[in-house]
């Protein structure tokens, strides 16, 4: 029986079919799941998508963070169930208190569209366990509101702990503090970053690899990681 993963759609998703074919591509069934409902129908993992959930009102994923589903998502991931959030997937998941920090406007005050270099730095999570340590990658980044910010106290713990788990390489493109463009719970389950893994997933659709000079589908392994975490604890 095949992993499923499960993709939550909000009113505003942008990127929830894009996610749902890159858990396909990855040999995952995607199912669909929406955000006023309870039930998230048995499904091993969870992927938050990118978008403009509520038209980016109040602040980028704060009126997604209290829909209905989302009790469901803080208890399964608190149970341990890999959950990805992307870009206004991870602004949620910030919202919602399963991972620190938060997301403000880019320093430049400008919505941001670019193939992005990132370091992977911590190849444990349930999401990244496909890389190698220190691999850099190249995936899509689109948003206005990409700066991860946080108090000292929280950004040294973070580090001190290894759950940055991407950081910006070459350009810091939005402000975030110490470059991070994604980090994890304490768990390693709950990973959230701005660019995004699922745009990178088929040759010919992603990041411009003459350009860039890789593969162009460097987001599968996020998928990839997840459907191996979820058999090895089956
Ligand atoms: N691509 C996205 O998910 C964008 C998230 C959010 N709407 C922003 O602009 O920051």
């Amino acid at each position: 029986m095949s992993t499923r993963i499960g993709v939550i759609t909000f009113p505003g998703s942008l990127d929830d079919r894009d996610a749902q074919r890159a858990v396909r591509l990855a040999g995952a069934e995607p199912v669909a799941l929406w955000h006023g409902s309870h039930d998230l129908e048995g499904v091993d993992a969870l992927v938050l998508p990118g978008g403009f959930s509520y038209g980016d009102y109040l602040r980028c994923g704060a009126i997604a963070s209290l829909s209905p589903i989302m009790t469901e998502v803080i208890d399964a991931a608190n149970a341990g169930m890999p959950v990805l959030g992307i870009c206004n997937g991870f602004q949620m998941l910030t919202e919602a208190h399963l991972l620190e920090g938060g997301l403000i406007r880019n320093d430049h005050g400008s919505f941001i569209c670019r193939d992005q270099v990132l370091r992977v730095e911590n190849t444990d999570t349930a999401w990244t366990t496909d890389f190698t340590g220190e691999q850099e990658i190249t995936i899509p980044l689109k948003n206005g509101e990409g700066g991860f910010v946080a108090s000292d106290d929280v950004l040294d713990r973070l580090e001190g702990e290894g759950r940055v788990v991407f950081r910006y390489v070459d350009v810091n493109p939005n402000g975030s503090l110490r470059d991070i463009a994604g980090i994890c719970n304490e768990r390693g389950n709950v990973v959230g970053l701005m660019p995004h893994p699922e745009h990178a997933t088929e040759p010919g659709f992603g990041p411009d690899t003459a350009l860039a000079m890789r593969s162009g589908v460097d987001g599968l392994a996020f998928f990839t990681s997840a459907i191996q975490r979820t058999l090895a604890s089956a």
